[in-house]
C-alpha cells in the first residue's frame, strides 16, 4: 500500500474563528490512518489555530502558503521561512500557480524560496504546472520539468529527496476541470523520472501530489494512479465534511 499525503490549501479563506471551528469538527471525526498524512496550509493569520489543533496528532501537520527568500529584514508584509518555522510550520508551498501567475513569481524566485525553506528546516512543496495554452501547444512536460529543475537547482540531493512536489495544471485550478487520470499519470511519471535522475533512487520516494479541482468524487481515481502520492486541494478543502470524505478515500 502506498503512503499518501492529503494537503488542504485554504488560500485566502478561513479566519481564525472559522479555522478553529473547522479543526474542531475535523479532529473530532478523523482518526489516524497509518498510510496517510494530512497537511493544512491555512492563511498565516490562522496558522496558530491549526497548530493548536494538531499539537497532539502525529498524522496532522501544518504549513504556510508562501515564504520570502530572505531570512529576515525590512520586507514589509512578507513572512520568512524562519519566522514560519518559529510559528510551528513544517511545510511551505512554493511556486503555487497563483504565486506564479497572479503575483508574477519566477522560476528563479521559487528556487530562492526552496533554498530558504531548506535553511529554516521547512519542507518545501514545490508546485509545478502548465497553462492551458502550454498544454495545447504540446509543452506540458517541458514546462513542468523546467519548473522542477529550476526550483531545485543547486539544492543538495538530500534536501531534494526530502521535499515534496505538487503537479497542478493551471487550467484545472478552481475551474471544475480535472486532469484525467491518464493526464496525471503522464506528468507524474515524467516528474518521477526527473527526480530519480536528479537524486537517484531516493527520488522514487519523493511525494508527488496532484492538485486541480479535486473533490470527493474524483479523488479515488486520481490517487489510484501510479506516482500520484496524494492530492493538494483548494476549494473542496474548505468544508470540513467534504475534506473528511476526501481524506478517507
Ligand atoms: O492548491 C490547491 C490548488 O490550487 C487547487 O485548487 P482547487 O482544488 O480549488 O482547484
Amino acid at each position: 500500500m502506498k503512503s499518501l499525503v492529503f494537503a488542504a490549501n485554504w488560500k485566502m479563506n478561513q479566519a481564525p474563528a472559522d479555522a478553529e471551528a473547522f479543526m474542531r469538527t475535523f479532529t473530532a471525526q478523523y482518526a489516524k490512518q497509518q498510510d496517510r498524512r494530512v497537511l493544512f496550509f491555512p492563511p498565516a493569520v490562522s496558522l496558530h489555530v491549526c497548530m493548536a489543533a494538531v499539537r497532539t496528532r502525529s498524522d496532522l501537520e501544518c504549513g504556510v502558503q508562501n515564504i520570502h527568500w530572505e531570512d529576515k529584514g525590512a520586507f514589509t508584509g512578507e513572512t520568512s521561512a524562519s519566522l514560519a518555522r518559529g510559528a510551528g510550520a513544517r511545510h511551505a508551498l512554493i511556486g503555487h500557480s497563483e504565486r506564479r501567475h497572479v503575483f508574477g513569481e519566477t522560476d528563479a524566485e521559487t528556487n530562492k524560496k526552496v533554498a530558504a525553506a531548506v535553511r529554516a528546516g521547512i519542507t518545501p512543496m514545490l508546485c509545478v504546472g502548465e497553462k492551458l495554452e502550454e498544454r495545447e501547444a504540446g509543452k506540458t512536460l517541458d514546462v513542468c520539468l523546467r519548473q522542477l529543475r529550476a526550483g531545485f537547482e543547486g539544492i543538495d540531493a538530500a534536501h531534494v529527496a526530502s521535499a515534496m512536489v505538487a503537479y497542478e495544471p493551471v487550467w484545472a485550478i478552481g475551474t471544475g476541470k480535472t486532469a484525467t487520470p491518464a493526464d496525471a499519470a503522464e506528468v507524474h511519471a515524467a516528474l518521477r523520472a526527473e527526480l530519480v535522475r536528479m537524486v537517484g533512487e531516493r527520488g522514487g520516494a519523493v511525494p508527488i501530489l496532484y492538485g486541480g479541482s479535486v473533490n470527493r468524487s474524483n479523488v479515488e481515481a486520481l490517487i489510484a494512479v501510479e506516482d500520484v502520492d496524494g492530492v493538494l486541494v483548494g476549494g473542496a478543502s474548505l468544508d470540513a465534511e467534504q475534506w473528511l470524505a476526501i481524506v478517507r478515500s
